[in-house]
């Protein structure tokens, strides 16, 4: 479908062309934008409602500033569809978060435009003070660096690190507050109760007036002095404390809150606040969704709602012909509330994504014993700790890749204590679209190195179902980590009855003659197709799911490895330091001398696309499997990965 760009946008190649227009003309780059955003996603999918709140501001940033030598960092960058098509990715728009498309993110070799990568949170403030004190260093003191983040991602402790440090930096740098009262779910946290409180205070409404009008009294055109700045300065003082404001208390000259809807007040207010230097931040109030009704209304579904219908709103959906497996993260949540009856010591913490973990089902029905702290990972990850020092059983669910950013937690405050917190690791392994910053590769890798923990992964709904049960007994007394793919499972009929599985025990998934293919997680599954695809060529490949990384199922290997001289390994993670590396770490302790070959994540970094296309590009698909076993028994023996 051929989607057109408005009469406006469409001549709008660049941030130059948009700073040739007239304020006035503004407006309508807005409604244009908007309805390209709209057009676009609505049939190619993607992030959706935190664009559509963005859209003045965007327009406004791009119209004031002189970007790209004026730097503009977006925390997150799920919002930054009209960063992009503003700045050279009209046109190409459309191959948004599709192989070998543009990135849904900001992405430093994609555009001059985007100066940092990003897709996990909480990064901008730390990255615009980095790039603005390399500035001041290099004498460029006319240049300008931009931050912008949002309320949810403002809950974060990196947010405040950089915040305590760029208050006492000689650094000019304006971070833009964009508060929405919304992270993926609601918002949740005293920042928040702090931001509604600023945003519905008359005080604070009458601080606003007063600092429109101070603004609205400079002459146009004419540069805010800082003679000006601290006429600014005392009149905010004058209606309240300098203390009682957070950012303020931080020695951050604050400014706002001010409508971001309203593009002719942003751009005045953002042209002002380009001629105070120094750190200064902007509290603009915005509405996620804006101008899409249904999105406004439930901004949790079209946060990313996937393809709908732009005109009714109706969001596409298969219609199966016959029972489809849940999605993992589905079991997840029932199986912890299944869980939680019969043992009142467990506990389910989220940082942020109640939703995407489904621990939302027991958050609404256990209110005190599932908790959405924020994006907030390693608070999670220690609070969990905690508890568990108090005999809690916490299932701690985290993203695999959000999880890196609590490794040292994982290790300092859980492994070392030896306390048994369970670590449900969604979305581990190759997840699609988002691409790299959200491929959850390396927690096997990372977690592996670590005395004391457990590391598992189920290869179906009913296993991960066990693990749940398994790691939660009193007999477990370790770190327990459960990770599983994003999506679905493979078994309609999941909810079946508990049966503990002790830790370090594979399970032999069919017998075998010519070679043996050693699985973990759900990839068995592929394993399982590409056996058929052999068998059905007259070979016979023994197939084992071993459940564990570790502890390694020993038994088990040593039988493999007595049997066969040749095997393969398949994971859905980093060859480097993976599952495959272990087994090579018990081949060499053990003197094996077996050929093998290991499949998984390659050492560089694998792009976006839909999670069967990343799957054939790393070659363990079930085609690739296939080949790779093949290829195999068709080579010498020698030892190769
Ligand atoms: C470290 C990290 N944790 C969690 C996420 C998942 N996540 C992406 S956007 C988002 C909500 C962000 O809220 P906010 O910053 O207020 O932006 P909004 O969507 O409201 O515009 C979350 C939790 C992430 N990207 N990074
Ligand atoms: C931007 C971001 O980090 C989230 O919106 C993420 O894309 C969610 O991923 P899932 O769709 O797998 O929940
Ligand atoms: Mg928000």
């Amino acid at each position: 479908m051929n989607i057109t760009a408005g009469s406006l946008l469409s001549q709008i190649n660049y941030p130059a062309d948009l700073r040739k227009l007239s304020k006035d003309q503004l407006h309508q780059v807005c409604d244009e934008l908007r309805q390209y955003i709209i057009d676009v996603v609505s049939v190619h999918g993607g992030h959706f409602a935190a664009s559509l709140g963005v859209v003045e501001l965007t327009v406004a940033l791009h119209y004031v500033f002189n970007t790209p030598y004026d730097q503009l960092v977006w925390d997150v960058g799920h919002q930054a569809y009209g960063h992009k098509i503003l700045t050279g990715r009209r046109d190409s728009f459309p191959t948004n978060r599709k192989y070998k498309g543009i990135s849904g993110f900001p992405k430093r070799d994609e555009s001059e435009y985007d100066t940092f990568g990003v897709g996990h949170s909480s990064t901008s403030i730390s990255a615009a003070l980095g790039m603005a004190m390399a500035s001041h260093y290099k004498g460029e003191f006319d240049r300008q660096h931009i931050a912008v983040i949002g309320d949810g991602a403002m809950t974060a402790g990196m947010a405040f690190e950089a915040l305590n440090h760029a208050g006492v930096a000689n650094a000019n740098v304006l971070i833009i507050l964009n508060d929405n009262c919304m992270s993926i779910d609601p918002n949740v946290g005293a920042l928040k109760e702090y931001l509604t409180d600023i945003t519905t205070s008359p005080t604070y409404n009458k601080l606003r007036d007063d600092v429109w009008n101070l603004l609205g009294k400079l002459p146009v055109g004419k540069r805010f002095t800082r003679e000006m700045a601290s006429k600014l300065e005392a009149s905010l003082k004058g209606v309240v404390s300098k203390s009682s404001n957070l950012f303020e208390s931080l020695q951050m000259r604050y400014f706002g809150p001010i409508d971001g809807h309203n593009i002719t007040k942003l751009a005045d207010t953002l042209q002002d606040l380009k001629d105070i230097p120094g750190p200064k931040l902007l509290h603009i109030v915005t509405t996620k969704g804006k101008g899409y009704a249904l999105a406004e209304k439930d901004q949790t579904t079209w946060h990313a709602p996937g393809l709908f219908d732009k005109i009714t709103g109706e969001i596409f959906k298969k219609i199966p012909d016959r029972p489809q497996p849940p999605k993992y993260q589905d079991v997840f949540g029932h199986t912890i509330i299944e869980l939680a009856e019969k043992n009142d010591k467990i506990i389910g913490i989220t940082p942020a994504m109640p939703s995407g973990s489904s621990l939302k089902f027991m958050m609404e029905k256990m209110p005190d014993r599932a908790f959405d702290v924020g994006i907030c990972e390693q608070h999670a990850v220690t609070l969990s700790a905690g508890m568990a020092t108090q005999g809690m059983r916490v299932f701690c669910n985290i993203y695999s890749s959000f999880f890196q950013r609590a490794f040292d937690q994982a290790v300092h405050d859980v492994a070392i204590q030896d306390l048994p917190v369970v670590f449900c690791l969604d979305r581990a392994g190759l997840v699609g679209e988002d691409g790299p910053t959200h491929h959850g590769a390396y927690d096997i890798a990372y977690m592996r190195s670590i005395p004391n923990v457990i590391i598992s992964a189920p290869m179906n709904e009913e296993e991960l179902r066990n693990l749940m049960y398994s790691a939660q007994l009193e007999e477990n007394t370790h770190p327990y980590v459960i990770r599983y793919p994003r999506g679905q499972g493979v078994m309609p009929e999941w909810r079946t009855p508990f049966k503990a599985i002790k830790a370090g025990t594979g399970r032999k998934i069919r017998d075998g003659k010519d070679i043996a293919i050693l699985s973990i997680g759900h990839i068995g599954n592929f394993v399982t197709e590409a056996c058929k695809e052999l068998i059905s060529d007259g070979l016979q490949p023994a197939h084992y799911d071993m459940r564990f990384v570790k502890p390694l199922d020993e038994a088990m290997l040593h039988e493999v490895f007595s049997k066969f001289d040749k095997v393969i390994t398949v994971e859905d993670g980093s060859i480097k330091g993976g599952f495959g590396s272990a087994i090579l770490e018990f081949m060499a302790e053990h003197h094996y001398t077996s050929k093998i070959r290991i499949l998984g994540i390659p050492d560089r970094i694998i792009e976006h696309g839909k999670p069967d296309e990343l799957f054939r590009e790393c070659g363990y698909d079930p085609a690739g499997i296939a080949r790779a076993t093949r290829e195999m028994l068709r080579e010498k023996i020698t030892v190769t990965i």
